[in-house]
């Protein structure tokens, strides 16, 4: 199933675990930044909705989504955190420069969480436009922060649970 047809803000409150306890970390790309802003705010106002403390909320800027992996490591070596939610939006250009920027910061976000043994989300808009973009940030397709961040409770309390 496609984003079309799919609510990406949507999600079932009775299925997610109380974040009283738990630090996220929100990882968040300067590139595309009225885009990435809107992941951002739904990703946060996701996290305190269901009980996670504004304190516990580590949010950090990096330059564009090929850093978005590190930015993740420098939080999960330095800081207790349970989990990081990587935030980016990537646009096609002229070039194939989109294939490659999509794909390290893909493999890299996939490879920081396996390496720390905790979740590193994959929040990274791939669009074709700047409306594709617009429609999962917050516009008709909903926001893709809020279901990256609930994502990351899910697979936090998961881990705490096995
Ligand atoms: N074109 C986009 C970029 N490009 C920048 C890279 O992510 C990276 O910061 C640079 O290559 C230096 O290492 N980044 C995005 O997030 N979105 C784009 O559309
Ligand atoms: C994804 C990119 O890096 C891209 O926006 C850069 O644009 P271009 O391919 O026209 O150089």
């Amino acid at each position: 199933m496609a984003t079309e047809g799919k609510d990406l803000s949507y999600y079932d409150k009775s299925t997610i675990p109380n974040g009283k306890g738990m630090t996220i970390g929100l990882v968040v790309s300067e590139w595309n930044e009225k885009i990435t802003g809107g992941l951002l705010s739904g990703a946060k106002k996701a996290l305190l909705d269901n009980g996670v403390l504004e304190e516990n909320i580590l949010i950090h800027w990096v330059p564009g989504s090929f850093e978005l992996a590190l930015g993740a490591q420098y939080l999960f070596e330095d800081k207790m955190v349970d989990g990081v939610v990587c935030l980016g939006s990537v646009i096609q250009g002229e070039t194939k420069h989109f294939d490659f920027v999509c794909h390290g910061a893909t493999q890299g976000i996939m490879n920081v969480g396996l390496k720390y043994n905790k979740p590193a989300i994959f929040g990274l808009l791939t669009d074709n436009t700047m409306q594709q973009a617009i429609d999962r940030s917050g516009g008709k397709h909903g926001n893709k922060g809020i279901e990256c961040a609930i994502a990351c409770m899910k697979m936090v309390a998961l881990k705490k649970k096995i």
